[in-house]
């Protein structure tokens, strides 16, 4: 078999998230390294696959692998571990995929995998195979399917652990397909999708009738922001009526009813339509607050801390640094004048989340809020920069919660 690469380089690197949500990463090498296996692996009798979309800031490419996630979770492979995979290298752009762990090891599941991947059509379906050699090291056989059922040997290299990126490797792509800087970067994201979703040309629509660079009034604009059930809607109903305000929320109205039609899609696309939902609620923000105080539920900070959360896997500790450029605000999109973060312990959330008897049952509320999304979400919020989040202990009564929200936006904006 071709060793990996014609110099017998180490091939590209890949991330997995592996048990107890540490990025577990490996390379790939003509010969013996030295270097150990790495830990993701079943060990035999089990076997191993993976596959990977190129550039995941492509819509064509982000659906497919959103399709790729749908057909992993059903059917043959439900006996299956479908991990995240992230495949990067010094070069080359990041490629998402997929490490499929069968505990079984038998033929099915590579003959389904290879049915799936000449059934997508779109792109030169390569299929990674591992499998222990004579003394228990690892290889990954990079395989090429072909017409007729008929298949191409790639590349067969060792398998071997390679150290953690000093980033994560999803930060660099970041800006292009989750974190959008411009009303421009969004709204190109959407106008691709018009094809496929009907509703992405009314989105359009109402954006283009928006004023450009919006510009605030003389009226204070308070943000309120948090993790879900900590007590937004509670504060910004009683902040309403305390100041006379009008109350505006993000996604705006207007497109609110196309929200489950976006959340459905693959990240690039939803977080496309939540960050174009924050220059129409710019350009309501902008036209209220010549009248009255204009109080927000949910506004960039959200849209931003939701995203990151949900591209970086693993840790806390993964997110991109303190002052990174994510934590910016975008230069075009109108700012408030305070924005205030409210937290609660995990705890409290929970009885918060029960408390709402949403359609959730109680394990379910339990393993959300004590996983580490929110987390990831929270620390993204603390990092925004230029506003930053003012944080509020919003766990004491609704009263004293209020009062506290009061004496800021007093403080930060002077007599209203
Ligand atoms: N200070 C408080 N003390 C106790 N319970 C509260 C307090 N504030 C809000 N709640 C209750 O917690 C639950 C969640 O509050 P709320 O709906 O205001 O949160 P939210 O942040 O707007 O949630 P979401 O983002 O999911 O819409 C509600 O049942 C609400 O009555
Ligand atoms: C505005 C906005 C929201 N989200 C996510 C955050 C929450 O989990 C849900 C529901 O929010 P809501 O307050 O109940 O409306 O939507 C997001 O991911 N990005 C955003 O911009």
């Amino acid at each position: 078999a071709p060793p990996a690469g014609a110099s017998g380089q180490a091939g590209p690197c890949f991330a997995v998230e592996g048990p107890g949500s540490d990025l577990v990463c490996f390379t790939l090498s003509a010969g013996a390294s030295g270097r150990p296996e790495p830990r993701c692996f079943v060990p035999a009798p089990g076997r191993c696959y993976s596959l990977c979309v190129p550039a995941a800031s492509s819509v064509p490419m982000a659906r497919l692998h959103r399709r790729l996630q749908q057909r992993l979770r059903q059917g043959p492979f439900g006996r299956c571990r479908v991990l995240g995979l992230l495949c990067y290298g010094a070069q080359a752009a990041l490629e998402k995929g997929f490490l499929i762990q069968d505990p079984q090891g038998g033929p099915e599941t590579e003959r389904a995998l290879e049915e799936l991947l000449r059934g997508l059509g779109e792109l030169p379906p390569l299929l990674g195979v591992y499998e222990a050699g004579e003394r228990g090291e690892l290889w990954q056989c990079l395989w090429a399917l072909r017409g007729a059922g008929g298949r191409e040997l790639l590349r067969r290299a060792r398998v071997v652990a390679a150290e953690e990126p000093p980033l994560h490797p999803a930060v660099p792509g970041l800006s292009h397909a989750a974190v959008f800087h411009s009303l421009e970067a969004a709204r190109s994201v959407v106008e691709q999708c018009t094809s496929f979703i009907p509703e992405a040309t009314a989105v359009l629509d109402l954006v283009d009738k928006c004023p450009k660079q919006s510009k605030k009034g003389e009226f204070p604009v308070i943000v309120i922001e948090g993790l879900d059930a900590t007590g937004k809607t509670t504060v910004t109903q009683s902040v309403n009526d305390s100041l006379n305000a009008l109350l505006l929320r993000s996604p705006p109205a207007c497109i609110s009813q196309w929200r489950k039609t976006f959340d459905d899609e693959p990240t690039l696309i939803r977080r496309a339509f939540y960050a174009l939902g924050n220059y129409i609620v710019a350009s309501e923000i902008a036209k209220a607050s010549t009248e009255s105080p204009v109080v927000v539920d949910r506004y960039w900070h959200s849209t931003a801390a939701y995203a990151i959360a949900t591209e970086i896997s693993g840790k806390v500790q993964n997110l991109p640094p303190a002052h990174h450029e994510v934590y910016q605000w975008p230069e075009d999109l109108l700012k408030p004048d305070l924005v205030l973060l409210l937290t609660v312990s995990p705890e409290e959330r929970i009885r918060r989340l029960q408390g709402r008897g949403l359609e959730k049952t109680e394990e379910e509320t339990e393993l959300e809020a004590n996983s580490l999304f929110p987390q990831k979400v929270e620390e993204s919020y603390k990092r925004m920069e230029n506003p930053r989040c003012q944080e509020v202990d919003a766990s004491p009564s609704r009263e004293e919660v209020l009062r506290t929200v009061l004496y800021l936006i007093k403080k930060h904006c002077g007599s209203l």
